[in-house]
């Protein structure tokens, strides 16, 4: 058993490891150390919050460092972390104050996370240009919005902050448009015939959709006024920019091996990093896409924390691998729901796949039920060869939410397509059908 272990970074992957060495390991000494002021500010509330869907940020958040100290740790909150001496095993901190310390390790957890892509545009630094990721970045938007001058919104990014961004703007009554230099929205989730669903379900709620152009400048005096594309001038008040994330890796640059894509730290199943003694989690780190069958990137607060569980796990001397991710993920705008996990067929033709999608549209309920009865859109994407199960999206005004799981699994498992035919789902009118819609998808598949 370690006898210290840090943990650098304590948002939702740093969190998770903390509480799983808390709740599992007696006579561990951990230490977190956080640059920010908060833990564990759930980014999914700040468009419901914008939007007045819930009435404000209290219950975004599920830890403390009162409750993580209760527990038995050392956290130090607004303190960074500048350098790690991975061969002597100490990191070197700077508190609020300027202080600086180094604190010895036997195992250390990195736990940076990501920061949002910001592109080198003329205009970035006008006021009223916001990025969105912590809760002081939502809180500063929400006091901006008090500011009624501010009627014009323009989101840049239609991926999954920008859509539900644009709706909580749109709901907080001011116009919005929505920029993509994709021809779509979510089109890094989705394959066209769903990414068409969501277009029309912004435009009949009044966004102003501005794809497949590219955002050259912003301009203004002092605040912005305006976004100027490849193709447009669109007035704006305030621009939000979510094109993204990128992994905060400054810390093991060139000590500790990179992805290619993006630089995050490659992890294996364990979450250790090429050092032995040194786990990296979350949003910072890679993980195992069992679609892909290889090493990938997805930064979503679920990988964050299963990957925190994990290292924590291994780090404490219990051997626990990672089964493997999907990149399961949902949206809901305006009632209509998606949910996709998995390779869309788009994305295998662009990976090499031979690859082919099974499509069905059928009402939820049994035809006799006349009330809350929905229709339904499923694609199941599959390799032709292997016939392995690469992929589902499913698009509705029903909660289909639970549905993407069974896929999620079947992914994992390396189920194919035919097994999926005559695969057991019950039936009952208030839920389905005796033909279900995902047995006749995969009945259908050539
Ligand atoms: C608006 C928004 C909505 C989202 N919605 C969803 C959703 O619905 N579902 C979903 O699965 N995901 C969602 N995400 C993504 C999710 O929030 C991230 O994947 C998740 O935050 C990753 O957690 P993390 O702990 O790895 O990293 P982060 O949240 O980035 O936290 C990293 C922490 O490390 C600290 N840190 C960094 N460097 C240092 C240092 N040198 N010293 C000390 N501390 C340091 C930072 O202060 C920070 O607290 C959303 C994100 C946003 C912004
Ligand atoms: N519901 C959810 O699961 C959820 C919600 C929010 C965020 N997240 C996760 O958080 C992370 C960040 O979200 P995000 O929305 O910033 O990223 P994203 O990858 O979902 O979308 C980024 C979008 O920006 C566009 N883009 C890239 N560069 C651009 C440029 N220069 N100009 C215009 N458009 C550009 C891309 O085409 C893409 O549509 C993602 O990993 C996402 O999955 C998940």
């Amino acid at each position: 058993m370690p006898k210290k272990i840090i943990v650098i970074g304590a948002n939702h992957a740093g969190t998770a490891a903390l509480n799983t060495i808390l709740d599992n390991y007696k006579d561990v000494d951990v230490t977190a150390f956080d640059a920010n002021s908060n833990i564990s500010f759930l980014g999914c509330g700040m468009a419901l919050w914008i939007g007045g869907q819930i009435s404000g940020p209290d219950g975004l958040f599920y830890s403390s460092k009162e409750i993580l100290e209760g527990k038995g740790a050392k956290i130090y909150m607004e303190t960074s972390v500048n350098s790690v001496d991975f061969d002597n095993k100490v990191v070197y901190t700077k508190d609020a104050a300027g202080k600086d310390c180094e604190y010895p390790y036997d195992k250390l957890i990195l736990a940076t996370g990501s920061t949002p892509v910001g592109p080198q545009l003329p205009g970035m630094s006008l006021d009223n240009v916001q990025f969105v990721k912590l809760y002081q970045n939502a809180a500063e938007v929400i006091e901006k919005l008090g500011d009624t001058s501010i009627k014009k919104v323009a989101v840049v990014g239609a991926g999954y902050i920008g859509v539900e961004l644009a709706e909580a703007f749109q709901r907080n009554g001011r116009e919005v448009t929505l920029i993509d230099c994709a021809d779509t929205c979510l089109s890094a989730y989705y394959d066209d015939i769903f990414c068409k669903r969501m277009e029309k379900q912004l435009s009949d709620h009044g966004i102003r959709l501005a794809f497949g152009e590219k955002v050259k400048q912003l301009e203004g005096n002092g605040k912005v006024d305006k976004v100027v594309t490849d193709q447009n001038t669109y007035d704006a008040d305030m621009v939000i920019f979510c094109v993204g994330f990128r992994p905060n890796t400054k810390l093991g640059n060139g000590q500790l091996k990179q992805f290619h894509n993006n630089g995050a730290y490659l992890t294996d199943l364990m979450q250790q990093t090429s050092r032995p003694d040194v786990y990296a989690v979350g949003d910072c780190a890679t993980v195992y896409n069992n679609a892909i069958e290889d090493t990938d990137y997805i930064a979503l607060a679920t990988n964050a924390v299963r990957s925190g569980i994990i290292a924590a796990h291994n780090a404490c001397g219990t051997e626990l691998k990672s089964p493997g991710v999907q990149g399961s993920n949902g949206i809901s705008i305006w009632g209509l729901n998606m949910v996709s996990t998995g390779l869309s067929l788009e994305r295998t033709k662009k990976l090499g796949f031979d690859a082919a999608a099974t499509d069905y549209e059928d009402w939820q309920k049994a035809g006799f039920m006349e009330k809350d009865n929905y229709k339904v859109v499923i694609r199941i994407v599959y390799d032709k060869k292997t016939r392995r199960i690469l992929g589902a999206q499913l698009c509705s005004d029903y909660d289909i939410s639970m549905a993407i799981h069974l896929f999620s699994m079947a992914i994992q498992e390396k189920v194919t397509i035919d097994k999926l035919k005559l695969f057991d789902l019950f039936f009952l009118p208030h839920f389905n059908q005796p033909y279900n819609y995902i047995t006749m998808a995969a009945l259908n598949a050539e």
